[in-house]
């Protein structure tokens, strides 16, 4: 084994130097496929993958001949993460190149989907199928559109799914791997990792039961009691959003108290002719409030912040990219006018500071300090920009809260989104991992989903499923391979981020009314979290930013407590629902 100190640092600086180049060619590939979904361009993307597979091949075989004993603690973890190299592991050229090319197709499919409104009217999910899924009360063609995304979208990838299961269990294993469940969870470096997400799923449950009671009993007033099962499950299409992850867009109706205000900023952002590139400059003034890193030109200059008008297919699955040469960052975003696309502007922008923030680190270290902090740094910025205090100070209220009431309403819309999501973010993956490990087979790929959507959400699918249906495919995660316990636990350590910011701030009030604007002190806390990347296990870098090292859910029930003391004098004795899915 090599242990000669120069030879070590030879090694990394040649790593460096040569996977930037190779990791830049495939992003700028895949970017050109993403934002235009041709034959051509995916057959780029894919030699440029292989040859980055290649490449993390050699290498991982190469970092084997050097003595880790004799290295520094920093050194050792490069090594180890540039020989952690996934379903690149597949030295079978051929299976390689068709795992590649069915995760390809599985997100063309998905990208490309389209519901026939009727026999001329074909429309996308991004921005039709979402709009009327948000906006439409009516409850057969919500009906007809849920049914038609699922036939569009995950019908369509059916079979493609255990081929890809089956060949990406075989590439970890490579590693040693049990399973690519095992491989995505060991990112977490944390050995009790399951039950740590277990119990703070079964910590925060009491609340998503209160606001889920609550939605039903306002739900059925809207639709009529017939549509609601005996099990006390909810319809999955009445929800406002085609996976019923969310349900904020059903404010207005939701609303305890409908004379006061809601705090939606959509409307005034569209009578203030708010375009796609006002959203991204006014998410990014808040950030240089901070002090943190202000969007290079590239960014303005190359990032798709609306849905081409020219008719090409795109990926919009709002996304963010490092470009791996410290100076292309980019975002692409179907954006539409709303205070949603507001939001996601702030997360995604969220995943380019921490991109800026760790752009100087070795490559191995470009990464969040684990999936969760990536998924949470835009999310936390945006529990300030959301409070009616900075919305008035931005000119999107015209007034503030100035009551009880109003602060309930407040409340209730955060709740609609960051509560009503907990058992989603949590069952993707519970879903995921048990396919991986042979738990749940294909035969049983939508029954199991279905199980633990009906176990967890307190919803249920409105037609009957069939074995030709795949559900889990109607979700852009599943499709574009995306782990998604991250959000999970971005929702709970968000608020722990949010607290510890609003404390390095000086804030004394609720945590929900914490606006963090023009706050240095606070943005530095937060960069130099940022600052580390994946350079230290994530327990150091909650340290930095909380003083404690475990994810923690009292922040958030903190939080939402005046809320959730509400919910239980409305609801008093009707709430909770059957574990199993109703029978038709
Ligand atoms: C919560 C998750 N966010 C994201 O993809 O950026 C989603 O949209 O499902
Ligand atoms: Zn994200």
């Amino acid at each position: 084994l090599i242990n000669d100190s120069q030879a070590i640092q030879d090694f990394l600086l040649d790593y460096n130097t040569r996977a930037g180049l190779i990791a830049y060619d495939l992003t700028e590939a895949t970017w050109n496929f993403n934002t235009n979904l041709t034959d051509y361009n995916q057959n780029i993307t894919l030699d440029k993958q292989l040859k980055w597979d290649q490449f993390l091949q050699e290498a991982a075989s190469n970092a084997t001949g050097y003595d880790t004993s004799v290295m520094s603690e920093a050194d050792k973890r490069q090594f180890h993460i540039i020989k952690d190299i996934g379903i690149s592991a597949q030295t079978n050229e051929t299976k390689l190149k068709r795992l590649n090319k069915i995760l390809s197709d599985m997100e063309s499919i998905y990208s490309t989907a389209k519901v026939c409104l009727n026999s001329t009217n074909c429309v996308p999910l991004d921005p039709d199928l979402t709009k009327i899924m948000a906006e439409s009360r009516d409850y057969q063609l919500l009906l007809d559109v849920w049914k038609g995304w699922s036939d569009a979208s995950g019908r369509k990838m059916k079979d493609l799914y255990p081929e890809y299961v089956e060949l990406s269990n075989e590439a970890v294993q490579l590693l040693g791997y049990t399973d690519t469940g095992a491989y995505w969870r060991s990112k977490y470096e944390t050995p009790t990792f399951e039950e740590d997400v277990l119990g703070l799923y079964n910590q925060l449950r009491p609340l998503y039961e209160q606001l889920h009671a609550y939605v039903r009993r306002k739900l059925k007033a809207i639709y009529g009691s017939d549509n609601f099962p005996a099990s006390g499950h909810i319809p999955a299409h009445i929800l406002g959003n085609m996976w019923a992850q969310e349900w904020d867009n059903l404010i207005k109706e939701l609303s305890p108290y409908p004379k006061k205000p809601t705090f939606d900023v959509t409307d005034e952002m569209i009578r203030q002719n708010y375009t796609a590139l006002k959203i991204f400059q006014t998410a990014d003034s808040f950030f240089q409030s901070l002090g943190l890193i202000p969007m290079p030109p590239e960014f303005w200059n190359k990032s798709v912040f609306e849905r081409p008008a020219d008719g090409r297919e795109i990926v919009c699955h709002a996304s963010a990219w490092d470009f791996n040469n410290g100076k292309d960052f980019r975002i692409k975003q179907c954006t539409v006018v709303n205070s949603k696309d507001f939001n996601t502007a702030h997360h995604e922008m969220g995943h380019i500071e921490y991109f800026l923030q760790y752009a100087n680190q070795p490559i191995a270290f470009r990464d969040g300090a684990n999936p969760g902090f990536h998924e949470a740094v835009g999310d936390t910025i945006s529990l300030s920009v959301n409070t009616p205090e900075h919305m008035y100070a931005i000119g999107l209220l015209k007034e503030s809260i100035e009551d009880k009431k109003s602060d309930i309403n407040y409340l209730m819309s955060m709740a609609l989104e960051k509560i009503a999501f907990l058992p989603f973010g949590y069952l993707i993956d519970q879903w995921r991992w048990k396919v991986f490990r042979g738990d749940i087979t294909p035969d049983k790929y939508n029954e199991e989903w279905w199980n633990l959507r009906c176990r967890y959400q307190g919803i249920f699918p409105p037609v009957a499923r069939s074995s030709d249906d795949f559900d889990p495919g109607a979700k852009y995660h599943i499709p574009a391979n995306y782990p998604y316990i991250s959000y999970f636990v971005s929702f709970v350590i968000q608020f722990q981020f949010h607290k510890a910011l609003c404390d390095e701030a000086g804030y004394k009030g609720p945590l929900h009314r914490c606006d963090i604007y023009n706050n240095t002190k606070a943005g530095k806390k937060l960069s130099d979290m940022l600052q580390l990347g994946r350079s230290q296990p994530w327990p150091v870098a909650m340290k930095i930013m909380t003083g404690q090292t475990k994810m923690d859910a009292q922040p958030l029930m903190d939080y939402f407590k005046p809320l959730i003391n509400f919910l239980k004098k409305e609801n008093g004795e009707d709430i909770g629902w059957q574990p199993n899915c109703p029978s038709y």
